[in-house]
């Protein structure tokens, strides 16, 4: 029998509550992570939904900011969502000045791509990589994959072209937020990668 894997969600700001009640519906021990020590004990991270720029000055002040390099740097598998995703993208569009992310995401994001008059939506992307039915897509504030380099591979994409869902090795992201719409076959996804690392 196989143990529950256990996971963090950085929990500085943002929805973390979500992942965290998502993650042990699908059986994993989820733990909130703040400090250094919390991150060490996990086995996979997720990043939530929230502000990017406050989830960076946060990450700084918490002295989770080299921890977390170094976790991405050894393969801990993360996965990133909206904010998230920004957080774990190696470049910046619409950042706001001194703006940093954590990086490891082959990727450009452009933050708040759908500007102002159209801040939330939703819509159905069709996702290979998890089967059938096509996954239904809550859009808040988000960004897009304007550019991915050779090591992403983009895994979704909405019907003009722009890419909403990345994956590069065990890191993971999404543009939009699986944690509120009842389809969990990301986080299940996610959960996958976190076994097989
Ligand atoms: N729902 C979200 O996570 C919004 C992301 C936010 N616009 C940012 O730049 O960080």
């Amino acid at each position: 029998m196989s143990t529950a894997p256990r996971v963090g969600v950085l929990a500085l700001q943002g929805d973390f509550r979500e992942h965290l009640g998502v993650l042990r519906e699908l059986g994993a021990e989820a733990v909130p992570v703040r400090r250094p020590d919390e991150l060490a004990s996990v086995s996979g991270l997720v990043i939530p939904g929230g502000e990017s720029t406050v989830m960076d000055k946060l990450s700084r002040a918490f002295g989770l900011r080299e921890p977390l390099l170094e976790a991405i740097a050894g393969g801990l598998p993360v996965y990133g969502t909206c904010a998230g995703l920004i957080m774990l993208a190696d470049r910046v569009l619409d950042a706001i000045e001194g703006q940093q992310t954590l990086g490891g995401l082959d990727v450009t994001v452009r933050r708040n791509a759908f500007g102002s008059q159209l801040d939330s939506f939703e819509t159905d992307i069709p996702m290979p990589v998890l089967g059938e039915p096509a996954v239904h897509a809550v859009f808040i504030r988000a960004p897009v994959v304007e550019s991915l380099g050779e090591k992403a591979a983009a895994i979704g994409a909405l019907d003009d072209g722009r890419v909403v869902a990345v994956e590069q090795g065990s890191l993971l992201g999404t543009s939009f937020h699986p944690e509120v719409t009842g389809d969990y076959r990301f986080h299940e996804y996610f959960l996958s990668k976190v076994r097989a690392a």
